[in-house]
């Protein structure tokens, strides 16, 4: 009866976490899957969730299904956190978020209501993307298209291509953007490149859906928001999917938002329902036990001036592993440019090596990075990066 299913060829990026855990190699670094390691190479507990996860314990309550959207404290925190603290939209009403299972959640509600409510809409990614964009638009039956990102060569962005591009569009396609820190490529806009981006999407009347998933991990909270405040300030529909996987290291808890900016507060509301019908046929509702994390967090102003500042520690580890990564490499081979480690982003670098030197890495060195050559430097720390580097240096050699 099942004969007929497809094998799954497993993904490329979930995949690699089985291989590494299986590898046996004692000196083996994990640069594969996005996840923030601390300088112990420990996934970290930040201390903001170790207060609120005591304040939830104490005494522990029931445990009973969240509402459609979510717990009203998780789904202001998204707000205040996307949009600002106070921000007109948010005191007109104008946006309806709820909270989702991830970032992934996110996306999958967010795509299924474009293919409900705008059938003729299709999605375009970023040349390259994270890969999951693709699988839950077309799993949703969205028709999904590349837009020019990334120029590979010079380790830069196609900005005019990527303009040229979206000059061609059709009114209401769907345009898929990294507001902060580019999966995978680390790359992001200036801040001008987005405010032209911008025109270009209310002259052709596109929809923005920004994808947000690092947010503090570039800039800063609001720095990193830049794109999300912008098209807000253009009176554009937005739409905004956020993770709290990384900048709150709850990934396994699934904690994510959705958020919708309308023109008027009756289309608010009116997205908000859809919203709630969606999360309603395709999950029920969203995690207990991280949703009380978020809404802890986001709205205890001591916890979240704390949480903020956790943050930007593991954003400052990056950057400093990005630098001596940078120097290492330099020193061992000085005619070979690395100033692409310290221009990129977020926790990804885009390192350029071709799919044999990424399977050198991983065979003879026990080094995981995504195939497509991404690195997560958040798997650096000052016991592996000398050892990386070398082994960087000696399958660039090849
Ligand atoms: C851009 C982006 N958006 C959404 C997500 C999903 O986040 P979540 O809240 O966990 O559902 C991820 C996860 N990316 C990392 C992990 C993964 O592939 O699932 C990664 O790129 O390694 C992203 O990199």
């Amino acid at each position: 009866m099942f004969e007929r299913i497809d094998y799954y060829a497993g993904d490329p990026i979930l995949g690699l976490m089985e291989k590494y855990s299986a590898d046996n190699n004692p000196n083996k670094v994990n640069l594969g899957i996005g996840i923030y390691y601390d300088e112990s190479g420990v996934l970290p507990v930040l201390d903001c969730v170790k207060t609120a996860e005591a304040r939830i314990a104490d005494p522990i309550a029931p445990r009973p299904y969240l509402p459609m959207a979510g717990l009203p404290g998780h789904r202001k925190g998204c707000q205040e956190l996307l949009f600002g603290k106070g921000a007109q939209i948010l005191q007109d009403g104008l946006v309806a978020t709820i909270a989702t299972i991830g970032g992934s959640g996110a996306l999958k509600v967010g795509a299924e209501f474009i293919h409900e409510w705008f059938p003729q809409s299709k999605c375009y990614v970023s040349d390259p993307t994270w890969g999951n964009h693709i699988a839950i638009f077309e799993g949703s039956d969205v028709e999904v298209g590349k837009y020019p990102y990334y120029d590979k060569a010079n380790s830069s962005i196609k900005f005019d291509e990527m303009i040229a591009f979206f000059e061609t569009l059709n009114k209401h396609d769907v345009i898929l953007l990294h507001p902060c820190c580019h999966n995978p490529t680390g790359m992001d806009l200036t801040q001008a490149q987005w405010d032209t981006v911008l025109n270009v999407i209310k002259a052709h009347e596109l929809i923005p859906f920004m994808d947000i998933a690092y947010q503090g991990f570039g800039e800063d909270m609001d720095g990193d928001a830049y794109a999300i405040r912008k098209a807000v300030e253009m009176g554009l529909p937005l739409f905004v999917s956020n993770s709290f996987s990384k900048n709150l290291s709850l990934y396994g808890e699934r904690v994510g938002g959705l958020s919708v900016v309308c023109p008027t507060a009756d289309e608010a509301e009116r997205v908000f329902g859809q919203l709630n019908a969606m999360v309603r046929r395709i999950y029920s509702s969203p995690p207990s036990h991280g949703g009380h994390v978020v809404d802890i967090v986001m709205n205890d102003d001591a916890l979240h001036e704390q949480w903020v500042g956790e943050v930007y520690a593991m954003r400052d580890r990056i950057k400093a592993m990005r630098l001596k990564l940078k120097s290492v490499l330099e020193a061992k081979i000085p005619n070979r440019n690395f100033d692409y480690i310290t221009r990129q982003n977020g926790m990804f670098s885009f390192t350029g090596l071709t799919p044999e030197q990424v399977e050198r890495l991983q065979s003879k060195y026990g080094i995981y990075m995504v195939s497509n050559s991404r690195m997560c430097v958040a798997g650096l720390n000052t016991s592996n990066i000398d050892y990386v580097a070398n082994a960087m240096a000696d399958v660039l050699k090849d």
